[in-house]
């Protein structure tokens, strides 16, 4: 069994955390202040290469979610919501030279592709991290902008995460290090889930809650689904199942949650996931909505974070 510690993320090694208290963001890796350059590789970046600090400098809304397409669109949407100059056309992928991830600019809004999973997800905030820090980037806020099977709600509601939990409906996230596992808490900013709670209501075009999101390692049984390739369980197992995590706060699924919760929370970033749900998991498994109406739900956290975004820069 291996031992399962505490996160004191620094691995008994002084913190790296000097911008800490100015609203920089926390690297806590002291090995990094020994690298002569730091290659940012799945974004094809580098700080010899490149000159982050005029390139990112002034970015203070970050937004993730998996599919570079979806990335672009809202790259396109805030150009258009911010009312930008320049054409929105020319917006162009700064991760070009590598077709691991996707990253757009536009004014003080970068927009990210993370693909499908933690793993995915853990690299790419690595080195986003890494990036916000070699900028020299302030009080910066990030959301992750997703989809999800939804407990227990109508189809196209957006949820807004409070606790992000795991399979077993803890409030953590477990990362091996070494041969150890090592426990994060999965806390996300609690006024900036209320204050997107309240650019909901002023939107009021589509339902919007606060709950919890429980996050997997697999789509299908690892979210109980009964369509997958392998199924090793009953159609009763799966519903107690689902109806246990509902009683436990859960209103949605998806399968990026903890890890994202657990690094922006150590690296001092203020962070919030909203997720629209493409189907209630009480009624179904597979995603049968025609393709307009789950572009439709996608676009809702989108419309939901440009008015956030819009507010903070007074637009709006
Ligand atoms: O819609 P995005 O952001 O890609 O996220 C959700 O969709 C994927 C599964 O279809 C998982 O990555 C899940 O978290
Ligand atoms: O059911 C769903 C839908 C989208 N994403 C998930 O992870 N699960």
């Amino acid at each position: 069994m291996s031992p399962i510690l505490e996160d004191s993320s620094n691995g008994g090694l002084p913190e790296r955390d000097s911008y800490a208290k100015n609203g920089f963001v926390h690297i806590k890796n002291p090995h990094l202040d020994l690298l002569p350059e730091d290659i940012l590789y799945h974004f094809d970046l580098g700080t010899k290469t490149h000159d982050l600090p005029s390139m990112f400098g002034d970015v203070k809304f970050v937004c993730v979610g998996g599919s570079p397409n979806r990335m672009r669109a809202f790259a396109l949407f805030i150009h258009q919501e911010l009312g930008l100059e320049g054409d929105s056309n020319n917006v162009a992928d700064i991760c070009a030279g590598t077709d691991r991830y996707s990253m757009f600019k536009v004014g003080p809004v970068l927009s990210i592709s993370h693909g499908m999973g933690i793993p995915s997800i853990s690299i790419m905030l690595h080195e986003l991290i890494k990036l916000l820090h070699h900028a020299k980037c302030r009080d910066v806020t990030i959301i992750r902008i997703g989809t999800s099977g939804g407990i227990g709600i109508e189809p196209g509601t957006v949820v807004i995460t409070d606790v992000a939990v795991d399979s077993f409906f803890r409030p953590q996230f477990e990362q091996v290090v070494l041969d150890k596992v090592v426990v994060r808490k999965t806390e996300l900013h609690k006024e900036l889930a209320e204050d997107l709670l309240q650019c909901s209501k002023e939107i009021a075009s589509f339902p919007t809650i606060i709950g919890h999101t429980m996050c997997t390692y697999d789509f299908y049984e690892g979210q109980g689904r009964l369509d997958g390739a392998l199924c090793s369980f009953s159609k009763e197992e799966k519903f107690e199942y689902l109806q246990r995590a509902f009683s436990s706060g859960v209103r949605n699924i998806e399968m990026e949650s903890t890890v994202f919760a657990a690094m922006c929370h150590l690296c001092g970033l203020k962070a919030a996931v909203v997720c629209v749900t493409l189907l209630n998991r009480l009624e179904g498994d597979q995603i049968s909505e025609s393709h307009e109406t789950l572009t439709e739900y996608q676009k809702r956290p989108q419309q939901l974070i440009a008015e956030y975004i819009k507010k903070q820069l007074n637009l709006s």
